[in-house]
Parts: structure tokens; sequence; C-alpha cells
């Protein structure tokens, strides 16, 4: 169990010449998470982020190893929009990934869209559909997701969390709303600092030039803390960078050769 005295283990970094190598590696890693996952508890309970995302978990979309009726899946982060609207988080994942593959809708968690004229009410409902999976089963403070994969803008923003926001010093709720992102679309839900860095895997993934010297200044100068270097997994979770080397071109940071 988490203690204060055990400091977070430090960032994997894996680096992949190309995209397509970049995708392989990472559905091959999201199998193998959900296969201990599944095999300790019987489901596998993972948050997805947007943008370029769910294009690059398409390496899942073939893999017979996944057990799709096992997975119970959340947003990161949402666009408070219809689930219908081409800025939906829940639209890109069910178009790019979930209309591909056997899983449960049931076990897809979009946000409440008879709620999106009141962003309180709507961030309270998506921390009530956490709490009914997370909160009984077990006593800790903060939901413990298998898996939560995330992006990384190019000013450093991860989920919804972007430099400079208030709700980069949010301690108490699992989920929050801003009305000012920005990113557009302005209004979002997001998965706080503290639930992210509960995970028992914490993985983001960046690739393209465009995020290099960003890429440098969250592994090199953590310290400076941008939004995507306050991710500090609390013991025992583990987080991985998923890049391509595009992304790490700057980057002194060590690289780890990707292995299972
Ligand atoms: O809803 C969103 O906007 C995303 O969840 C966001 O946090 C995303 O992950 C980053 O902006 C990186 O986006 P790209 O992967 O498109 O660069």
């Amino acid at each position: 169990m988490a203690t204060a005295h055990h400091p977070p283990s430090a960032p994997i970094l894996v680096s992949f010449t190309n995209t397509d190598a970049l995708v392989e590696s990472l559905a091959a890693f999201v199998a193998k998470a959900q296969r201990e996952s599944i095999d300790k508890k019987g489901k596998f309970t993972v948050a997805l982020s947007g943008g370029s995302l769910p294009k690059l978990l398409r390496g899942l979309i073939d893999d017979p190893s996944i057990k799709w009726n096992k997975w119970h899946v959340y947003y990161v982060d949402e666009r408070v929009v219809p689930l219908d609207h081409a800025d939906s988080n829940h639209r890109a994942c069910v178009e790019i990934l979930f209309s591909k593959v056997p899983i449960p809708q049931e076990q897809i968690h979009p946000i409440d869209t008879t709620l999106l004229d009141d962003l309180e009410e709507l961030s309270d409902s998506y921390e009530k559909e956490l709490i009914k999976e997370f909160a009984q089963k077990d006593s800790a403070r903060f939901p413990i997701f298998d898996l939560i994969l995330l992006g990384m803008g190019p000013d450093g923003h991860t989920a919804s969390l972007f430099p400079g926001h208030d709700l980069l010093s949010e301690e108490d709720r699992w989920v929050a709303y801003l009305e000012d992102s920005p990113k557009p679309p302005p209004k979002r839900i997001t998965l706080t600092f503290p639930v992210i860095n509960h995970a028992s895997r914490i993985v983001f993934v960046a690739a393209g030039g465009e995020k290099a010297d960003t890429l440098k200044a969250v592994l090199d100068d953590p310290e400076a803390g941008l939004p995507a270097a306050r991710v500090k997994p609390v013991f025992p979770g583990q987080l991985y960078w998923f890049t391509d080397d595009a992304a790490t071109v700057k980057v002194s940071y060590p690289r780890t050769e990707f292995r299972l």
C-alpha cells in the first residue's frame, strides 16, 4: 500500500521510430495490463483521453487477446457537448474504436447529456459514476484505475488541466469542471490530479515533432511544473511515456527499450 515514505518511481520513457511501431507496442502494453487486471480481479478499469489518443489505440482492434467484455471505460476528460457532436471525446472513441469491437455498451461511461446546462451537476454526476465503480471496492480515498491513458497538448496540458489554471491545485474532488478551457471547446469536465495519480498504470502517449519542446520541458525540467509534469503516480503506480522519435528528439531523459 501507499506510504508517505515511498518516492514515486521514475517515469519510464519508450520511444519508437515511427507511429506504426508505437501503435503496435502500445496495444501490446494495454493487452498485458488488461490481462493482469482481469487475472487479479475479473475486470479492467480504464480511462481514455480524447485528441489523437483514440486513433493510436487502433492496434487493439484486431488483437484476439483483448477481453472486451471485461472492460469498464471512463473518460479522462470530456467536452460538454452532445454525444453526437464533432467535439465529443466519447463520439471519437466510439467511431474509432468501440464501434469495431464487442464491448458491452453499458460498460462505457459517457457524460449525462441531460445535464449539459449545469456543469456542477454534470461533474457531480460523473463523480457518482466513479463512486459506483470504485467506492465500495476498497477504502481508498481516490479511485484506483487499472490504466489511465493521457495525451499532452503543445502547452503541456493533460486531461483538461491547463497551465496556470486553478484546477491544478484541486485536491479533493474526483471530477471537476471548467468553463474557460483555452483549447476549444471551453466547457469541459476532467478527472483531477489525485485521481490520475492514484492509477496503477498511467501512460502518456505523445507523438510528433510539435510536441518536442514541451516533452523536453516535462521530462528534463519537471520542476518547472507544467501540468503534464505534475503527473506523479502514488506508490505503487507507474508512469510510462509512449512516444515517437520526432517527439523525443530534444529530450535528454533516458529512454528504456520497450519490452513487455
Ligand atoms: O479532450 C481533450 O482535448 C483531450 O483529452 C486532451 O487532454 C488531449 O489529450 C490533449 O490535448 C492532447 O491532444 P492531442 O493528442 O490531440 O495532441
